[in-house]
């Protein structure tokens, strides 16, 4: 689903983000990615999204090489991977039926259909009493519920999460990590999860990627080691 061969990325300003990288993510799998600050690991991610782009070598998603989509086409390509943040990014005016249904409006789909799609993520996050909640009325547990909604109502192929429990205490944490691996299972969605919380990594046991100074130290996939 994702495949990065010798990739780097040096940004203007000289600085070498990641060196050299290559690696599989096969479909379904859920992926951690770990490693110390300005290590890489948002540009990693953010190549996937084509927010940026390789300077050498290539990256796939769903067999696509990302650096040969035309500008025009990146908001389709993009309708593959749902993305979600630290700090939640929703729209503070809109309900969270609006947020959600937001991501389907501009795909022009029925009225009765973004209504149906968008109860069926409701509750599959957990929040079908919210639908006419503001995000200022929600947790951060649950904001965070309703940015993970957003992302997957379009279905993607691929879901990719950049410190999702960065805000969160840590019980509300482990419920974020159990949907998004509720929704790899059911969904079997590719998932992504970008974390310095250790305890989450040793917790629940999937594949981790180790990014350090732009290359990657150590993956469980080959038998390395979690931290
Ligand atoms: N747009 C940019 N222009 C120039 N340099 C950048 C840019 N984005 C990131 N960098 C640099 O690239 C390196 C990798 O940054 P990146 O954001 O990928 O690290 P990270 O592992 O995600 O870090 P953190 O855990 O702090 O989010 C850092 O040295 C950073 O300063």
């Amino acid at each position: 689903m994702i495949k990065l061969e010798n990739v780097t990325k040096v940004y203007k300003t000289g600085v070498r983000a990641l060196n050299d990288v290559s690696l599989d993510i096969a479909p379904g799998e859920f992926v951690y990615v770990i490693g110390p600050t300005g290590a890489g690991k948002s540009t990693f991610i953010k190549l996937l999204y084509r927010e940026e782009v390789a300077t050498s070598g290539k990256v796939f998603v769903d067999g696509q090489d990302v650096k040969k989509i035309k500008n025009w086409k990146v908001p389709y390509f993009r309708r593959k991977i749902g993305v979600v943040f630290q700090n939640y990014r929703l729209l503070p005016k809109k309900t969270v039926f609006e947020n959600i249904a937001f991501a389907l409006e501009v795909t022009d789909t029925p009225k009765v259909e973004i209504r149906k799609k968008v109860r069926r993520v409701l509750e599959l996050v957990g929040l079908e009493d919210k639908a006419n909640a503001f995000p200022h009325e929600l947790s951060g547990g649950q904001q965070q519920r309703v940015a993970i909604a957003r992302a997957i109502v379009n279905n993607p192929k691929v879901l990719i999460a950049d410190e999702p429990t960065g805000n969160l205490d840590p019980d509300t944490s482990k419920e974020i990590i159990e949907l998004l691996e509720k929704i790899n299972e059911v969904n079997k969605t590719t998932v992504l999860v970008v974390t310095h919380d250790r305890d989450i990594v040793q917790k629940y046991k999937k594949r981790t990627i180790r990014i350090e100074d732009g290359c990657i130290k150590t993956d469980t996939s080959l038998g390395g080691y979690n931290i």
